[in-house]
């Protein structure tokens, strides 16, 4: 056989093993900028280890959200009572448009104080856990801007820690009881986060899936010790497409003996800018005659189209300008 041949197979399938891992990214270590660059092109999501987040302080915030779920559903519901939707408790739904998941969730905003009736050690756990998966986050977003060779790395970083930014923090609880008849297998439905990052952690049930580019679905196995990097759609914006948003979902494994009466228990922080952040591509990372492959809009305007679409949508997909062709807008929109 062609000699030049054998290696372009080669190539092609060692480059489809690598794309089947997850990328495993030391965020001390002297080339991790180059590192999560190529992970955010090629996958959008990695996973991160000596990230510096404190352990008391993860174990302490996992414990106060399982006594949480624990309380009867109308202690649940009554002690969010106050914030505005889509903040608060909330069970079985994910969002308005009809999505369903088979999880029960809580989500706080780092602005919103009014956690009105909210247990006090909870309240407490979740505003340790905020301050130190800011910490990590403010580092990531550095790393990513210095892997894109930008002059000014703190361009993401500002974004997203600035007064008024939209930063949130969202527990999803899995209890097996709550498997859906009507959709099962269904946890978290495919979807892209909005935002320009998410840093997921969870405890030892799997259930998160990536799709690859090729649109395979790759389990990801849990580790409790790491913090899991999504890019977000408005991250891919900011780049002009070189960072791509990953789609991901949660399949509620059916769970046998034993395992039924485990629940998978994540925490999500979701770094977001500020509602009059306009979202266009970085100046600073433009070659000199590329233009934006999407129409400007701020982050207002684009959560508030985003809220509107069902959760598995392209949400991206009406702003981009289509007279890149359609090639570009299918892949794209992927
Ligand atoms: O619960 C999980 O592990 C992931 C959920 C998720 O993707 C989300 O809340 O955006
Ligand atoms: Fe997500």
């Amino acid at each position: 056989m062609d000699a030049s041949l054998t290696a372009s197979r080669n190539v092609q399938s060692n480059t489809k093993q690598q794309l089947a891992l997850v990328p495993v990214i030391d965020l001390l270590s002297p080339g991790s900028a180059g590192a999560i660059a190529d992970a955010c092109r090629s996958h959008g999501f990695f996973k991160a280890v000596n990230h510096g987040m404190a352990v008391g302080i993860t174990e302490t915030l996992e414990a106060e959200a399982m006594a949480f779920f624990a309380l009867p559903r109308g202690d649940k519901i009554n002690s969010s009572f106050g914030f505005t939707k889509p903040l608060g408790y909330g069970c079985g739904n994910i969002g308005t448009n009809g999505d369903v998941g088979s999880l029960e969730y809580l989500i706080v905003s780092d602005t919103d104080n009014s956690t009105p009736t909210m247990p006090i050690a909870l309240c407490h756990a979740m505003d340790a856990y905020m301050t130190i998966v800011q910490e990590v986050a403010g580092r990531v977003l550095e790393l990513m801007a210095e892997g894109l060779g930008m002059e000014d790395t703190n361009v993401f970083r500002g974004m997203v820690h600035r007064d008024g930014s939209d930063e949130l923090l969202r527990l999803n609880h899995y209890p097996p009881s709550l498997r859906l008849e009507e959709a099962p297998g269904t946890g978290f439905g495919e979807h892209t986060d909005p935002q320009l990052m998410s840093l997921l952690r969870s405890n030892s049930v799997s259930g998160l899936q990536i799709a690859l580019r090729d649109g395979t679905w790759l389990p990801v196995a849990p580790d409790t010790e790491s913090v899991f990097v999504n890019v977000g759609d408005a991250m891919q914006v900011l780049t002009n497409g070189r960072y791509r948003s990953v789609r991901h979902r949660v399949v509620a494994e059916p769970g046998t003996g034993e395992a039924d009466v485990l629940s998978r228990l994540s925490t999500i922080y979701f770094g977001g800018p500020a509602p009059a952040e306009r979202i266009v591509p970085v100046a600073g990372l433009m070659g000199a005659l590329e233009v934006s492959e999407y129409m400007s809009f701020t982050w207002e305007e684009y959560k508030s189209a985003a809220y509107k679409t069902k959760l598995g949508a392209c949400r991206l997909e009406p702003f981009l300008l289509k007279e890149l062709g359609a090639e570009e807008t299918t892949a794209t929109s992927s």
